[in-house]
């Protein structure tokens, strides 16, 4: 074979190939949430991300349910969509670490078609010096909530009388991809996140259910705000390295994200890189967005280590002074 017919295999031939096998072996397949007249189920919908989420998905034409502890808050957020859409959502006060309530609250509010567990709760603090009753309240909000949810909406989305597709969607974070200093907790209650959704997407496909995982940056939100009067510098440092969202942004983009019935949803740039990254054994339905992966990941891992030089040459500074 001649050099430039070599050439020739290399740069077209077998990316082809390549992306043909891809396109063949990539599972779950590809597949699509529609949302119009559905019943979108949104936790911790009362502020933030879940507010502006609940907002967008009933624009968009779903009939959608919203779950936090506050009612005042939720007649607030209620308000708030009539007068944005002229719609009304409906709302329920539960808390999510109590089963039974919250079984009872997706009971009444009829068959769920898309679940977004988005309630969460996060103070920045270093592990050693944070309440343990802090640290344990992250961990039941954040994952033992996210878990009682699924287990109460799981029994009547598989025993839906229309065949349509449904959905089931994490709201994670940054920091369920890779731990973020003065988020030890937080983090562990997120990542856990990613294992629940990998798993579960294994034990519901055959129902024709389907999982995202939403990974979004610092975001402006109440919670956020509150989160930031106790951050130490050092959180604030790292966390800077991808850059701050409206919650709008994040909504728009979960929902999109979710309607793809996307796996892994990713909000900037840096959020691309990150699942690139830290891409493991999730699931990828999209052969384009494996091939990208494949084809990078080595030169990702390099800006992931320069990313760690910095954070550390920021911790070391931190410490010396
Ligand atoms: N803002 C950010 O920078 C980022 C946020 N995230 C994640 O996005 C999600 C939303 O965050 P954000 O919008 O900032 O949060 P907010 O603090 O603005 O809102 C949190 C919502 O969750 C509800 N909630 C909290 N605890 C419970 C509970 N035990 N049971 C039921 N509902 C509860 C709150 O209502 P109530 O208190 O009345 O119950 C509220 O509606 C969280 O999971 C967070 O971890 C991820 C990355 C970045
Ligand atoms: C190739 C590799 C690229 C690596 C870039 C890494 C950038 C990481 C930034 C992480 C930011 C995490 C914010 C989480 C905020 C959050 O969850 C809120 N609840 C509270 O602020």
């Amino acid at each position: 074979m001649t050099d430039a017919n070599l050439s020739f295999l290399a740069l077209c031939v077998l990316p082809i190939f390549f992306l043909i096998f891809l396109k063949l072996i990539v599972r779950p397949r590809p597949i699509k949430i529609p949302i119009k007249s559905r019943h979108v189920f949104i936790t911790g919908g009362s502020s933030g991300i879940g507010l502006a989420l609940a907002r967008q998905a009933a624009a968009e034409g779903a009939r959608v349910t919203i779950l936090a502890r506050d009612l005042n808050k939720l007649e607030k957020a209620k308000n708030s969509i009539r007068l944005s859409t002229g719609i009304d959502v409906n709302i329920v006060s539960v808390d999510v670490c109590d089963f039974q309530a919250v079984k009872e609250a997706v009971e009444n509010a009829g068959p769920i078609d898309v679940l977004v567990c988005n309630q969460g709760v996060f103070v920045a603090q270093e592990i050693v010096n944070q309440d343990v009753k802090e640290i344990r309240g992250m961990i039941d909000v954040n994952l033992i909530g996210t878990i009682n949810l699924v287990r109460a909406a799981l029994p009547g989305m598989k025993n839906r009388s229309d065949r349509k597709p449904v959905s089931i969607a994490f709201m994670s974070s940054q920091a369920g991809q890779v731990g973020i200093y003065g988020y030890a907790a937080y983090s562990a209650s997120k990542f856990g996140l990613r294992g629940l959704a990998e798993a579960l997407q294994q034990e519901v496909i055959a129902d024709d259910i389907h999982v995202s995982l939403i990974y979004p940056p610092e975001t402006k939100t109440p919670g956020l705000a509150k989160a930031r009067k106790t951050m130490s510098r050092l959180t604030s440092i790292i966390t800077a390295s991808s850059s701050e969202m409206e919650a709008d942004e994040v909504a728009k983009k979960a929902l999109n994200g979710i309607k793809s019935g996307c796996f892994s949803i990713t909000c900037n740039l840096v959020g691309l890189l990150l699942s690139i990254a830290t891409s493991g054994l999730s699931p990828q339905r999209s052969y384009l967005m494996a091939f990208v992966e494949v084809i990078t990941v080595g030169a990702v891992r390099i800006v992931a280590l320069c990313f760690q030089w910095s954070w550390y040459r920021a911790i070391e500074k931190w410490h010396a002074h």
